[in-house]
């Protein structure tokens, strides 16, 4: 198969994955995606697809190291890159996860901590300026309607958060990171700042509970104890019969996602190779290249 055609064919069955059966029928399949749209995770123990609405919410994905976060992340990635109604932020301390993606981000953050914590005092202030405006217009939320008027959502996708709040620079400079990142967490959704945090560290001390409590999606890839489990999906879980703990090692990308209100699901994340992201990201890219001209 050609490479365009290559291409064409894996967006089809991209767009076809992400749109309910019903809109597949009816439409030809867009080229481009929507961030208000449903996001594809995977599928269910009874083979279903699993789809999210980020908008007005944040994700958190944990779980022991290899277990599929990165795997996981791409199919929110991929989707807000394909969705050129949103600019993309990503922070990647390792570069080489999020760095495929990198030509589709408004601003991408490397392993520097003092740039992360400028990146993260740039979203606050944008977060402040669009709550002010919709102070003035007497509105609580921004909306897709927005967009005529330069304001669209922003996806910020902090992968390894330890690496910044944890690991690198001096505990100012930690304490200056996840303070600002609680600040997006806490308050960003409303105006369309939306956090997607990952971390192979599921403790309390890089993930705690008034932090865990503000993210509408959890997903816990596989954890080695129940309390580690707990962290990610909250208390009380594990001794409910909901722990990812259970999940065998060899079960790659499987994990257990808590929707808001809901009780974990086990579901096994979609799953796209490194050299399907550099075309869809290249695809995404000039999409939004075609956009911004
Ligand atoms: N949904 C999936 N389907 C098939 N294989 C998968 C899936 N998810 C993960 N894998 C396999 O598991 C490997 C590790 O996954 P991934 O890199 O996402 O783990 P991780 O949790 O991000 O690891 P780390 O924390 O070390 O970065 C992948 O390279 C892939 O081979």
């Amino acid at each position: 198969m050609s490479e365009p055609t290559r291409l064409r064919a894996l967006l089809r069955d991209w767009v076809t994955a992400v749109r309910t059966p019903a809109a597949c029928n009816e439409a030809p399949a867009p080229s481009v995606l929507s961030i208000w749209d449903p996001i594809h995770l995977g599928v269910d123990e009874y083979g279903r697809a699993v789809r999210v609405t980020l908008a007005y919410r944040n994700a958190l994905l944990a779980g022991e190291p290899g277990a599929g976060k990165s795997v996981g992340l791409n199919c929110i990635v991929g989707h807000a890159a394909l969705s050129t109604d949103c600019g993309l932020w990503l922070f990647d301390g390792k570069l080489v996860e999020l760095g495929l993606w990198r030509t589709c981000a408004e601003r991408f953050v490397g392993p520097d901590l003092d740039d992360a914590i400028d990146a993260l005092d740039a979203l606050q202030t944008e977060m402040d300026r669009r709550y002010d405006l919709l102070d003035t217009e007497r509105r609580r939320k921004v909306t897709p309607d927005d967009a005529t008027h330069g304001i669209e959502p922003v996806v910020v996708v902090l992968d390894e958060v330890a690496y910044y709040s944890a690991t690198v620079g001096t505990k100012t400079q930690r304490e200056a990171f996840s303070v600002a990142v609680r600040d997006l967490v806490a308050r960003g959704r409303a105006a369309g700042i939306i956090v997607v945090a990952a971390t192979q560290r599921p403790s309390s001390d890089i993930i705690p509970t008034s932090l865990r409590d503000l993210f509408g999606y959890r997903w816990a890839f596989r954890c080695t104890t129940n309390s580690s489990s707990d962290i990610v999906l909250g208390a009380g879980w594990a001794t409910r019969g909901h722990t990812a703990a259970d999940i065998a090692p060899e079960d790659k990308g499987v994990g257990l996602l808590l929707a808001e209100g809901g009780e974990p699901c086990r579901i096994k994340s979609a799953y796209l190779s490194d050299e399907q992201v550099y075309a869809l990201a290249d695809h995404a890219a000039a999409l939004r290249a075609r956009d911004a001209a």
